[in-house]
């Protein structure tokens, strides 16, 4: 496909999303209906429409409307490309440039930190502001490129150095992050990681830095007993289980079918995780680790359209839900042990806000707690450590 084909096919793709259809769905069935189409193409329409996604307002503004035409229009003069000399006609590109979208792209554009705002839902602003003081400008120009991709170095099977060399020897070049000693960011071959020996073998898993960081504030005694009470698909667990291969960790989640990739995940990294079906978790444990349902605004970078769905509504639910998932989690810390909240939210009121009213009650306090930024590199994350009063 040329350059302006992929944009054409970006396009209609978009128009279908912005009409409500899920992007995955939207991707997938493009995928299934265009063979022709070879795996570069399909990764370049999907960074387009991704990219489109997260950048959503400023290429609306740029680009002269919020349909998948003006999106791209955005892009291309976001980017510095030419929309006359892609937006032809010819061939599978897009029609050529009626009268008034000339005048647009001609007109100026808005100030450049007028563009980041409209990148965020609008409602939202007021409280980003507050929430990010100072960096909210530089956030807001992170929030707005790609996520990098990151992977967690399986420290019970490896080293950092070593599972570097294996990636590298499969044509996956990495780096290692400072945010934490696990961290590697992939700068080229990403493509080929799923397949490599690398990952299938449990060197390395798909972890964001900010996340691999929070671990570091948790504390894990050989022998430890440890309860991921929302594991999710298991990425804080299997975390757990590298750092301490001693660890008694039990994964739970209120939703079995989530939990469903840790078995084989945890094959694959050679871990031990008992799992606990939904609300069936006996005893009590030294360590008690919520990573809570949440916003996401840490992670819009990768899910951008998880950005545009969140309303005041969802967010209130959130909110009750945290503190209803903390104090019920809380019940299960063993004498002397210690709670780990956790959100990937850039948002005060899941984060500091939770942690305030959980510790207002008198029975537990605050020992530590950690807000990364995309500033750092990694996704946004918020991270306490609680111990009873
Ligand atoms: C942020 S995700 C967890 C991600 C996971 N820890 C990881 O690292 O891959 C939050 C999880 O909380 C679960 N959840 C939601 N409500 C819950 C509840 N009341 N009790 C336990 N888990 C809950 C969701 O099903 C979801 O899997």
């Amino acid at each position: 496909m040329t350059p302006a084909a992929r944009l054409a096919a970006a396009i209609d793709l978009l128009d279908a999303i912005l009409a409500g259809a899920p992007a995955e769905r939207v991707l997938t069935n493009w995928g299934r209906s265009n063979r022709f189409a070879g795996s570069g193409d399909r990764a370049a329409v999907r960074d387009l429409v991704f990219d489109a996604l997260r950048c959503r307002g400023s290429f609306a503004a740029l680009g002269g409307g919020l349909t998948g035409r003006g999106l791209m229009l955005g892009l291309c003069r976001a980017e510095g490309r030419d929309p006359e000399a892609l937006f032809t006609g010819l061939g599978h590109a897009p029609a050529p440039l009626a009268a008034a979208e000339k005048a647009h792209l001609a007109a100026p554009a808005p100030a450049p930190e007028e563009l980041r705002a409209s990148d965020w839902p609008n409602w939202l602003l007021p409280q980003l502001r507050t929430d990010l003081g100072a960096d909210f400008a530089p956030v807001s120009a992170r929030m707005q490129a790609r996520a990098p991709v990151f992977l967690r170095v399986n420290t019970a099977k490896t080293t950092r150095d070593a599972a570097q060399a294996a990636l590298a020897a499969e044509g996956i070049e990495t780096a290692p992050h400072p945010l934490a000693a696990t961290a590697l960011e992939v700068s080229s071959g990403a493509r080929k990681l799923s397949k490599s020996h690398a990952y299938e073998t449990g060197l390395v898993e798909l972890q964001d830095a900010a996340s691999q960081a929070m671990l570091a504030l948790m504390p894990l005694a050989p022998g430890a007993r440890v309860l991921d009470y929302c594991a999710g698909g298991g990425g804080k667990a299997l975390a757990l289980a590298a750092a301490c291969p001693e660890a008694k960790i039990t994964a739970h989640d209120i939703d079995a079918a989530r939990m469903r990739d840790i078995a084989p995940r945890a094959k694959r990294a050679g871990a031990r995780i008992t799992l606990a079906q939904p609300g069936q978790v006996t005893g009590t444990f030294d360590l008690v680790l919520v990573d809570a349902p949440c916003s996401g605004s840490g992670t819009w970078r990768r899910a951008p359209e998880a950005k545009w769905a969140l309303t005041p509504a969802r967010l209130a639910e959130l909110t009750a839900l945290q503190g209803e998932i903390l104090a019920r989690a809380a019940g299960f810390v063993a004498p002397g042990g210690r709670l780990c909240y956790m959100t990937c939210s850039l948002l005060a009121v899941e984060n500091e806000a939770q942690v305030a009213a959980f510790t207002a009650q008198g029975l537990w306090h605050s020992l530590r707690a950690l807000r990364l930024t995309p500033c750092e590199g990694g996704d946004g994350f918020f991270g306490a450590v609680l111990a009873r009063v």
